[in-house]
């Protein structure tokens, strides 16, 4: 279940519902990788991690000290074996999950270098709207909806 308040997306009644409304804010990295045909990239959140199966958009959290560009480029070499061109800052979004509050900074990337390995047990599989693959991790729902947007724009 997720509502939205002014500016954040509460899953599954967010830190609140662990007694926990104010948390420092995690910073992740997001890469929205379109292929030359349209295509985009998701990744299914691997076995032991938190919403293990759900579909999302590759990434994750900034270490310390790391721009989103950079924490992008380490997060899919790592997760993807894949070196990223540029890495274009696009929509952030925060959400407040039970299990942290977290910010989204999502960019698009057109070109990387390097065949796709899921190095964390992941599946991936290249969409296009609407997307059939279920379920999809609710802080990656609203990516499809500005994906849809920017399609309704173009036609
Ligand atoms: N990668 C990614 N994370 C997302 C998306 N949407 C979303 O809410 N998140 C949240 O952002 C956080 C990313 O953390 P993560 O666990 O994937 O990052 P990580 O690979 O650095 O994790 P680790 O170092 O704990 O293993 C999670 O709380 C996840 O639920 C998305 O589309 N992609």
């Amino acid at each position: 279940m997720a509502r939205m308040t002014s500016e954040t997306l509460v899953v599954d009644g967010g830190g609140a519902a662990q007694g926990q409304p104010v948390r420092p804010v995690t910073e992740v990295a997001v890469g929205v990788l379109v292929g030359r045909d349209g295509r985009f990239l998701l990744t299914s959140r691997p076995p032991g991690k938190v919403y293990a199966g759900y579909w999302e958009f590759p990434g994750g959290k900034l270490e310390a000290g790391e721009t989103v560009e950079q924490a992008l480029r380490r997060e899919l070499q790592e997760e993807l074996g894949i070196s990223i061109g540029p890495a274009h800052p696009w929509r952030d979004t925060l959400v407040d999950y039970p299990h942290a509050l977290v910010r989204l900074h999502f960019c698009k990337v057109f070109d990387w270098v390097g065949e796709l390995q899921m190095r964390e047990g992941q599946q991936h599989i290249w969409e296009h709207l609407p997307v059939g693959c279920e379920p999809v991790l609710p802080g990656a729902i609203p990516v499809l909806a500005w994906l849809t947007e920017e399609a309704a724009a173009r036609d």
